[in-house]
């Protein structure tokens, strides 16, 4: 689904990102970890094509992407759930949710539309007339979430996907990218609760400095929590 192969970015002469590669197989869920300022978000914009590689390959849905233009690549299916949400605080709960909707990854059974994502999601049905910027913190997060999947995606990205909720909108947020797993979502999740990472998802890379410092299966990070104190500081 996606292949990032000697991927090489910076902003003006500051180079962040040094020949990273990273895998992700349909169907699977990879996670990025690491401290502040390591690179997660910078590979995520190249990933999205709001920050243009300056060397390497992105191989995504059966095209090489490099270079590609945002919503280029977003027409081919790759969603982002982006950090701070970034929705519509003058458009209501709906219409936030049908602003962007789609079918990008020419889905026909199993497609995402709006009383999919409310059954996912039972309060945004709840307050589907309210405006985006009327919502708590994790409801601005589920209705992301829920535009997001409402494009039918080949690729769903979240970029901190929990920061700043409470833990009990933690919790549902872990509850639904489970879901989406069992059905066969492929995700690419950023978030610093490595417990919960290691259950949900299959294989995880650590930025370290803009190069991948360790990649590895759930049961190898659930083995080596110094791995965990020593490149996320938990
Ligand atoms: N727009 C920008 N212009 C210049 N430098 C930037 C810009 N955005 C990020 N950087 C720098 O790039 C490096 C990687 O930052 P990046 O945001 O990718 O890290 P991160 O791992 O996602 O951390 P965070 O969780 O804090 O966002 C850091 O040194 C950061 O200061």
């Amino acid at each position: 689904m996606l292949e990032v192969e000697g991927l090489e970015a910076a902003y003006g002469d500051s180079q962040v990102l040094f020949g990273l590669d990273l895998r992700i197989e349909r169907g699977e869920v990879a996670t990025l970890l690491g401290r502040n300022g390591m690179g997660k978000s910078s590979l995520i914009k190249c990933l999205c094509g709001w920050l243009k590689p300056r060397g390497g390959r992105i191989r995504f849905a059966g095209e090489d992407i490099t270079g590609w233009s945002a919503d280029r690549i977003a027409r081919l299916g790759l969603a982002l759930v982006p950090e701070g949400r970034q929705i519509f605080p003058n458009l209501s709960v709906r219409e936030n949710l049908l602003a962007f909707a789609a079918n990008r990854s020419g889905a026909i059974s199993m497609r995402w539309d709006l009383e999919r994502v409310y059954a996912l999601f039972p309060r945004l049905q709840q307050r589907h007339q309210h405006m985006g910027g009327q919502l708590s913190g994790g409801e601005q997060q589920m209705l992301a979430i829920g535009r997001a999947l409402l494009t039918n995606p080949h690729l769903l990205i979240l970029d901190e996907a929990t920061e700043g909720l409470a833990p009990l909108i933690r919790e549902e947020i872990w509850r639904c990218l489970a879901q989406l797993r069992s059905q066969g979502q492929t995700i690419l999740v950023v978030d610093k609760y490595v417990r919960r990472l290691i259950a949900l998802a299959d294989r995880h890379s650590i930025l370290e400095r803009g190069r991948i410092a360790w990649q590895g299966d759930s049961p190898a990070l659930d083995a080596d929590p110094s791995l965990w104190q020593r490149y996320v500081g938990v």
